[in-house]
């Protein structure tokens, strides 16, 4: 398996990447902005250490390939990989990115062994940024919480207590953005998103039958909810589907911060949040492990992932 970021410039789109006609992207030069995601400001994570991680990562992707080699990996058990376009392709589509998985939280000594020795700065840059998202987030499911009605503390244990995952996505210049994707359409799978898209536009949100660009706000994090947020919510707070397109001009990176639930947990909607408001329970209860299962196979498809839980009445 080839990286993307191995190569050093890309003068056209190899035939593997290119997608069927009805996969690709419409591209419009005037996407309105979009307020279907949250963007964050005065998020209290300061600047240099989301710059730190930033930089470190792209100084990853920028390493020579054998570099990179010990670490590429498909092994979904890795605490650390790189690797290229999507597990969840459908009929061996191919995306036009590179991406880590690191298992960023809580951070453990076993973790700490498989993150990169280089660049230099690399443990430590993640360690402190995986530290302060991860307490960003817990501000944030408790606003939500108490949004909602609810106790402050309703997110916090089991619901949100998982090991915290981070995908580093890559997406180097496209010499042609129309024939390809970044990043398929999909929900995350996860309860709440936490995303540095950088200076570099390339994110977009499903709205009605169309697609609008998020913009990125400086210094901003985008806030998605994933389908375990509807889920829990019977609906009320329902999970955003997006996907990312490429460019011609810049390398864009975009880090991401999924926090989740404890893989022994049952879900379902709580029962709280099955009231006059969302009306009768629209999800059947499971077992986390199950709804994994139901995302692989429904390749992300945000619909496809939910025919599955919802009770049809
Ligand atoms: O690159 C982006 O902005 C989107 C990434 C994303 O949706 C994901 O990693 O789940
Ligand atoms: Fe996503």
């Amino acid at each position: 398996m080839e990286l993307l970021s191995d190569c050093p410039v890309h003068t056209s789109v190899p035939d593997k990447y290119v997608l069927p006609p009805e996969k690709r992207p419409l591209l419009l030069n005037d996407e309105p902005s979009s307020d279907v995601a949250i963007p964050v400001v005065n998020h209290g994570v300061a600047e240099d250490v989301v710059q730190g991680f930033r930089e470190a990562a792209a100084g990853f992707f920028g390493m020579p390939a054998e570099e990179k080699l010990p670490y590429r990996s498909d092994d979904l058990s890795k605490h650390f990989r790189v690797s290229s376009s999507t597990p969840y392709d459908r009929n061996g589509d191919r995306y036009w990115l590179d991406y880590l998985k690191i298992n960023c939280h809580p951070v453990t000594d076993e973790h700490v062994r498989e993150w990169p020795e280089k660049p230099a700065s690399f443990r430590s840059s993640l360690a402190e940024y995986s530290a302060a998202v991860h307490e960003l987030a817990q501000t944030l499911l408790r606003l939500i919480a108490e949004g909602l009605g609810l106790d402050g503390g309703f997110f916090a244990g089991d619901l949100s207590g998982g090991s915290t995952q981070m995908n580093v996505n890559y997406y180097p210049p496209c010499p042609d953005p129309s024939l390809t994707l970044g990043l398929l359409p999909h929900c995350d799978r996860h309860l709440l998103t936490v995303l540095s898209q950088g200076d570099v536009a390339g994110l977009q949100a499903r709205h009605g039958g169309g697609w609008l660009l998020v913009r990125p706000i400086p210094g901003s994090f985008v806030v998605n909810l994933g389908h375990q947020m509807e889920i829990i919510t019977n609906g009320l707070l329902a999970s955003v589907e997006h996907r990312a397109v490429t460019n011609t001009a810049a390398v864009r990176l975009s880090v991401v911060t999924l926090i989740m639930r404890k893989m022994e947990c049952r879900i379902g909607p709580a029962p709280e949040m099955v009231n006059e408001a969302t009306g009768p329970a629209k999800f059947k209860e499971f077992e986390f492990s199950e709804f994994i299962k139901a995302y692989s196979a429904a390749a992300a498809s945000r619909e496809d992932v939910l025919h599955y839980f919802r009770i049809h009445r």
